[in-house]
């Protein structure tokens, strides 16, 4: 019925590699591709599961959604799905080479490995108005519990997976609204420690590029560690999203478990987002004889 480890063992015995291996060489070429395939596989599960609908090409898919327009990472997938086509055709879903491609972008950004199992289908159906349903960037704290909660991820998943913002870059249109009068104070939202919004403010000018990119883990956007949660108490989160689980009682004990703070119980954040990765990587999966194996990952058959 469901996903297992190992699904490709006899019929595809080398895909683990190849997509490992296609990974590998195109972050030597692009480090962007590690966080992008990540986001990627989560945009992916969020809407109709994990079944590649996020990589259906054409108008009013998923692609073109608000949300989705900065996706990266399209063409690691397609690459990993040209030679899977020619050692195992027709075998391999776009939906588990997503799901491994996100693992293995984890583990060169310095992360731990995980067993990631496999055996989803490929979804035919990508529309534009699904895209509505992700977490949003202003989201409380109590929208993203339960955004997570219909896709039965508990509090603690939330949590970890967002600490997924240890690597990649978030661009200023998404949070320069936090710098300059945040919601009609005339000044800067005040959750975030007073020195670090100067060099915000430097890095995103006022009326200035939208696009310009900037870690969402200042100091350590390309180390997969827990530096994300340090910044988050430090209030030098870079999204109000981000930021607001350490401003919420609720959250901020697995913020401060992944920190080691005495007198809690610790966590170790490396194992429990393997964890927490298998249970998103198995939202609403379709396996058995459900959706189809696609030859393109951006059509459908
Ligand atoms: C409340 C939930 C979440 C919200 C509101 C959120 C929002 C965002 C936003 C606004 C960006 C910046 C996008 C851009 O400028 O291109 C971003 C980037 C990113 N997100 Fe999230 N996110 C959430 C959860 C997650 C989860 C669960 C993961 C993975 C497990 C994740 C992985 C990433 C990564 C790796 C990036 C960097 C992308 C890149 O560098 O291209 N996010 N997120
Ligand atoms: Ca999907
Ligand atoms: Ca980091």
């Amino acid at each position: 019925q469901g996903t297992r480890v190992g699904f490709y063992s006899s019929s595809c015995p080398r895909v683990e590699s190849i997509v490992r291996s296609t990974v590998q060489s195109h972050f030597r070429s692009d480090p962007t591709v590690a966080p992008g395939l990540l986001r990627m596989h989560f945009h992916d599960c969020f809407v109709q599961g994990c079944d590649a609908s996020i990589l259906i090409a054409g108008s009013n898919t998923e692609r073109t959604a608000g949300p989705n327009l900065l996706l990266r990472g399209y063409e690691v997938i397609d690459d990993a799905k040209t030679q899977l086509e020619s050692t195992c055709p027709g075998v391999v879903s776009c939906a588990d080479i997503l799901a491994l491609a996100a693992r293995d972008s984890v583990v060169v950004t310095g992360g731990a490995n995980w067993a990631v199992p496999t055996g989803r289908r490929d979804g035919t159906i990508s529309r534009a108005s699904d895209a509505a349903n992700l977490p949003g960037f202003r989201d409380t704290v109590d929208v993203q519990k339960q955004k997570f909660l219909d896709k039965n991820l508990n509090t603690q998943d939330l949590v970890t997976l967002v600490g997924g913002h240890t690597i990649g870059t978030s661009a200023c249109q998404f949070f320069s609204y936090r710098l300059y009068n945040f919601t009609s104070t005339g000044g800067p939202d005040p959750s975030i420690s007073p020195a670090f919004v100067s060099q915000l403010q430097a890095l995103c000018p006022q009326n200035g590029d939208g696009s310009r990119r900037i870690d969402l883990d200042t100091g350590s956007g390309s180390r997969f560690d827990t530096s994300y949660f340090a910044n988050l108490r430090d209030g030098r989160g870079i999204l109000e999203s981000d930021q607001r689980l350490w401003t919420d009682a609720s959250t901020k004990t697995f913020v401060e478990r992944y920190l080691g703070i005495r007198g809690l119980l610790g966590l170790t954040f490396n194992v429990e987002f393997g964890r927490s990765m298998v249970k998103m990587s198995n939202i609403e999966v379709k396996t058995g004889t459900a959706g189809e194996i696609r030859k393109v990952c951006s059509r459908i058959n």
